[in-house]
């Protein structure tokens, strides 16, 4: 018998325990080679993509209680922002063409600032060339209407920046850092690198491995206060996304320490700016603060109103409005947030917030909604304009709370004196009034008559009105008909008023005595 025979015969010979065939044998054997070689390699390559650590090496307790339908929500938020996008496209516009108009001529004064210091002066005229390529502010992601046109663009746009660094968070957005990578972003929490202060701890500059500086707050460990205001952050604002609200990128949780991670906002407070140590850098000129407060109108009637649940912020101040290199501004400091569901208010025994900006109602009864935000942002729209604080004792008696002296100045037709002294070119009385009277609309102490944020907006944005027009209206005592209905935007801001009850728009406007539309 040949070899070739021999070889088919053993092939074809029975094997034990089933009687097969070999070479029907050595056919399986070679293809369960196959598939486990297969199976090993693709659990390898699942098993190399996932994160070397998780939330369930974590101890319980140390994990934040972030609600698990974060993606739910991020869904059901998308299409509430596409709704709102609708309803507001006319404001987009509205904006758009004023701050086409207006982009130029922001921070002159900063270019002529009084420093002669030549880093102060680079400064400014870099910031004074950002801001006139700016001029597609509109177009950028973050005036409001357009971070919510944009809002599904988001994720692709902001996690350029991140690349390349260590972990992300099983929460659906943003990094988890562990305590080295922040202690070296940190150079182990180095005292140089100390931004500042606040009543929850100290918040430190750093350099991500990536290159990308942030700011580090590393909250005190004061137990349950550090844990709840570490949770309040991270669920109200860790999955939110607008140009006017400062980012939160991350987050730390490592035994005790308790760390948020923020996008680094260069370019100081808006309390440093009209107050402290900004001021050397020079005056913020007018078209300067409006645009930060409108961007902060805009952020808080997102948060108002564009998401679900609504968050109210509950500590509006300006040393918590950041502002960046383009006079952006950009809301921080959720610790004292509160989330609410719709049409929902909240009864508190504990009431949070920073003197001269909490709204009465909230600090005599407690009951919180989304207008005692829109009445510490009254306050911060008068201390804007004015350059002062909400209470100064250092000023006469008449003098020492901002809101009640400014009632006064309005009422007594002083208006034009209550401007910053220092700001070098002032206001057009057209702009001037429309800012105080949407700043004592929303410090009405009657929470019920304050315009929602979003209304805020359109009448911070709405363009002048013609002279003739306001004289006309002002003439025949500005009283409410139907025909208001159908007025331009440019007639908003006083639509609103109008809708309110039919007297005089200067008893409508917090029952003062004055007549809003020839108060100057
Ligand atoms: N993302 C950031 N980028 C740059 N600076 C920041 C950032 N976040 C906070 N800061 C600065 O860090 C400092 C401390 O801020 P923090 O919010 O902790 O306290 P605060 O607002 O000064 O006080 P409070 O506790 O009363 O709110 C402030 O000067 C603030 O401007």
């Amino acid at each position: 018998m040949s070899t070739g025979e021999t070889l088919r015969a053993e092939l074809s010979s029975r094997t034990p325990p089933f009687g097969l065939r070999l070479w029907i044998v050595i056919g399986i054997s070679i293809w369960v080679v196959i598939f486990f070689i297969l199976g090993f390699m693709c659990l390898w390559s699942i098993y190399r993509r996932k994160p070397k650590k998780s939330f369930d090496k974590i101890p319980v307790s140390q994990i934040p209680d972030v609600s698990k339908e974060i993606a739910v929500d991020e869904v059901r938020e998308h299409a509430v922002v596409e709704n709102f996008r609708v309803q507001e496209s006319h404001a987009i516009s509205v904006q758009e063409k004023h701050y086409e108009k207006d982009s130029g001529k922001m921070l002159a004064h900063l270019v002529r600032s009084k420093s002669s210091d030549a880093d102060n002066l680079s400064q400014c005229s870099s910031v004074y060339q950002c801001d006139r390529a700016g001029s597609s502010y509109s177009g950028d992601e973050g005036s409001s209407g357009n971070a919510r046109r944009h809002f599904s663009q988001y994720a692709t746009v902001s996690a350029s920046p991140l690349v390349g660094l260590p972990e992300f968070s099983h929460l659906g957005w943003g990094h988890w850092f562990t305590l080295r990578d922040l202690e070296h972003a940190t150079n182990r929490f180095s005292k140089e690198n100390v931004i500042g202060e606040g009543g929850y701890g100290v918040v430190y500059r750093g350099r991500l491995i990536n290159g990308t500086d942030v700011a580090i707050k590393k909250l005190l460990n004061n137990m349950g206060q550090a844990e709840k205001e570490f949770r309040v952050e991270v669920e109200a604002i860790g999955h939110v996304r607008h140009k006017n609200l400062v980012r939160l990128l991350g987050y730390c949780v490592e035994g005790i320490h308790r760390m948020l991670v923020y996008e680094y906002v260069n370019n100081g407070n808006l309390e440093q700016w009209l107050h402290g140590a900004m001021r050397q850098h020079g005056v913020l000129t007018w078209e300067a603060r409006m645009k930060v407060v409108l961007g902060i109108a805009k952020a808080l009637a997102y948060l108002h109103e564009a998401i679900e649940p609504k968050v109210v912020h509950r500590d509006i101040k300006s040393s918590n409005i950041l502002i960046d290199e383009e006079f952006n501004g950009k809301l921080s400091d959720f610790g004292l947030a509160k989330m609410l569901g719709a049409g929902k208010s909240h009864i508190t025994t504990r009431v949070m917030g920073t003197f001269g900006y909490v709204a009465p109602e909230y600090a005599n009864t407690g009951l919180l909604n989304e207008k005692s935000d829109v009445y510490s942002f009254g306050v911060l729209l008068l201390e804007a304009v004015t350059g002062r604080d909400p209470v100064d004792y250092g000023r006469p008696a008449n003098e020492v709370h901002l809101v009640e002296w400014l009632k006064m100045m309005v009422g007594t037709r002083r208006a034009e004196e209550v401007v910053d002294p220092d700001m070098e070119v002032k206001p057009t009385i057209r702009a001037l009034k429309r800012a105080l009277l949407v700043a004592l609309r929303c410090v009405d102490p009657d929470s019920e008559k304050r315009p929602t944020m979003g209304h805020v907006v359109r009448m911070l944005e709405a363009e002048d009105v013609p002279s003739r027009e306001v004289d006309r209206r002002s003439r025949r005592g500005n009283t409410a008909n139907a025909d208001t209905e159908s007025k331009t935007s440019s007639s908003e801001f006083e639509i609103s008023g109008d809708r309110r009850d039919s007297g005089p728009s200067a008893r409508r406007l917090l029952d003062y005595q004055y007549e809003p539309l020839s108060l100057f």
